[in-house]
This record gives structure tokens, sequence and C-alpha cells, in this order.
């Protein structure tokens, strides 16, 4: 599999604000990528440089070999949809779809109607009066129908229902398997996207946190839950990602691994280990905690 995105030491600067710091991931052909964080992590200042619509203060972002700045032919491969998405007045759905091949060259039209219909957004009607959920469903077809190689999706989410959310993924899952294209989308509803991901991101202060494959995860946490005093004995010496506590209990994520050493002696104090999901890393790797609860 061959990398269509390669990020090298990716800075931007706003002013006296470092946005982005040094960011390096590659990311193959094929993926399906989560990129998830805080607010102000660095999320959308990454998609617009990757789409092109930025350039970076230092680094390079190159995908299949092209700087994507300026460059016509990798700029019609790829496709940033955003939240706060703009159609010229008075346009209907209808016109957005019309007139969507002209800028997106991989566009289905008929896959697009279908996704209008599965969504329920009206065709006929101003899209100025939509609704925000129906704004984010527009936004969706145009980046699902669009089939651009490099698909990128900026928290979509907004004011969707659960439904339209469930359909999304169905969609989403569906036609990139069908139609195999890398998919970067960022989202804070971890719990509900987490499924779809091979490959997960996790930004903070604009500094990547975590950059794995899906079957990497269960290998790179765990949590040990009991009295409070055990899982503060039991974890000493070892990295506390997150440590949260109620009167008399405790709750710890740990990096890495528990080895059999470690669970004899969980078990030995009724502590009690589970397995971490994306949601649980993104939260601990972002949690304000994580450094105070390595000194407690
Ligand atoms: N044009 C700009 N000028 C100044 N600061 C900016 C600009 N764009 C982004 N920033 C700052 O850069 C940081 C990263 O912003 P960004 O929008 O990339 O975060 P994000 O991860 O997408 O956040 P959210 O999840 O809240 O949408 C924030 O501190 C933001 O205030």
């Amino acid at each position: 599999m061959t990398n269509h995105l390669v990020l090298d030491g990716v800075t931007r600067r706003f002013g006296s604000h470092t946005a982005l710091d040094g960011v390096s991931f590659t990311l193959p052909t094929g993926s399906i990528c989560g990129l998830l964080g805080r607010n102000g992590a660095g999320k959308t200042t990454l998609l617009s440089l990757i789409a092109g619509q930025d350039l970076p203060s230092a680094g390079t972002v190159h995908i299949n070999g092209h700087s994507p700045f300026e460059h016509a032919p990798t700029l019609a491969e790829i496709n940033l949809v955003r939240d706060n998405q703009r159609y010229p007045d008075d346009f209907t759905v209808r016109n957005v779809l019309t007139i969507a091949p002209r800028f997106l060259p991989h566009w289905d039209a008929r896959f697009a109607r279908q996704l209008a219909a599965g969504f329920r957004v009206p065709l006929d009607q101003s899209v100025k009066k939509f609704s925000r959920g129906q704004l984010s469903a527009v936004a969706i077809v145009l980046g699902l129908a669009s089939r651009a190689p490099l698909t990128l999706m900026d928290e979509p989410y907004l004011g969707l229902d659960v439904n339209a959310r469930r359909y999304f993924h169905e969609a989403l899952v569906r036609d990139v398997a069908e139609h195999p294209r890398t998919v970067i989308l960022s989202t804070h509803h971890v719990e509900e996207s987490e499924s779809l991901f091979d490959r997960v991101l996790i930004v903070d202060s604009g500094r990547i946190l975590l950059d794995a494959d899906i079957e990497e995860i269960p290998d790179l946490a765990f949590t040990v839950s009991g009295r409070d005093d055990a899982i503060r004995e039991l974890t000493v010496g070892m990295e506390v990602l997150r440590l949260q506590t109620v009167p008399g209990l405790a709750s710890a994520t740990i990096r890495g691994t528990a080895d059999d050493a470690f669970l004899a002696r969980a078990d030995a104090v009724g502590a009690r280990i589970q397995g971490v999901s994306v949601a649980d890393l993104v939260t601990a790797l972002g949690s304000d905690s994580a450094a105070e609860a390595v000194a407690a």
C-alpha cells in the first residue's frame, strides 16, 4: 500500500500562537482515519493545510508526492467538507448537486441523490432556510458523493440526529469499501464513530499525541479500578495517563499493557482491569490531570 499523504515537521503559527508544532505522519491510501482531540487542538488547522487551503510556517505536506498548495491536479483529488460550508444565496440542494461535478471530478450524481433521499433532505428548498442538521446532511452528501481520493471531513455532525449519524456511518463504510479512498474524519463524537476508523490520530496543543492503527489500541493502555489506596500503591512507577477518584475509589488509565505480575497483584487487592476504547484514550491523553496523576 502506498503512502497517500505524508506530513513532515508541519508547523503553523498564527502570530505568536503555534497552532501546529512539528506534526509528522503518513497515511496509506485507503485509510479511514479519525482525527481526534480537544477543542483548539489544531484539527481544523491541520485539515486546511492538507487541503492546500493554507501554507505551513515550516515543514511539508505531500499528497502523492506533491504539495497541494496551488497545485491544481492535486487539489482536484481533495475535498474538504467543513461544518460551516457556505452556499450561494437562494441555492436549493438540487442546484448544489447540479453544480458540484464542476468542482468535484469524481462526483457520482446517482449516489448523491440516493444520499439526499436517505438524509431526507428536501431538494427544492433554499439551503439558506435549512436547519443546522440539514446543513450538515448536505455537507456530508457533498463529502461522500464527491468520492474524492482524499476526502476530509471536519466535524460533519453538528445538529445531526442519531438516525442521520447512523445512516452516514453506514454509507461511509459501505461506499469506501466499494470505492476505496482515503478519508480523514475530525470529530468529537468519538464513541459513536470509533468503529469506522482503521487509523487514529490524537492531537493536543498542536502536537500528535497518538498515531496508531486501530488494532494497536488494546496494547497502548488499560484501566485499573478499585480501592483508592490499593490503586495508588499498585500504580507506583507506572505511567498514569488519567486518575479519576471518588471518595474511597479510584480508576487509573495506565500506558502500556498489564503483565502477569501486575495482573496477580491487582487480583490480590480486588482491583479490576479493563481495556481502553479510543474515546478513553482521547480523554486520558488530553487530560490536564495526567501530569498531576503521575506525580500523585
Ligand atoms: N486564523 C487564525 N488566527 C489565529 N489563531 C488561530 C487561527 N486559526 C486557528 N487558530 C488557533 O489555533 C488553534 C487551533 O485551532 P483549530 O481550529 O485548528 O482547532 P480544532 O482542533 O479544530 O478545534 P475545535 O475542535 O474546537 O474545532 C486554536 O488555539 C485557535 O484559536
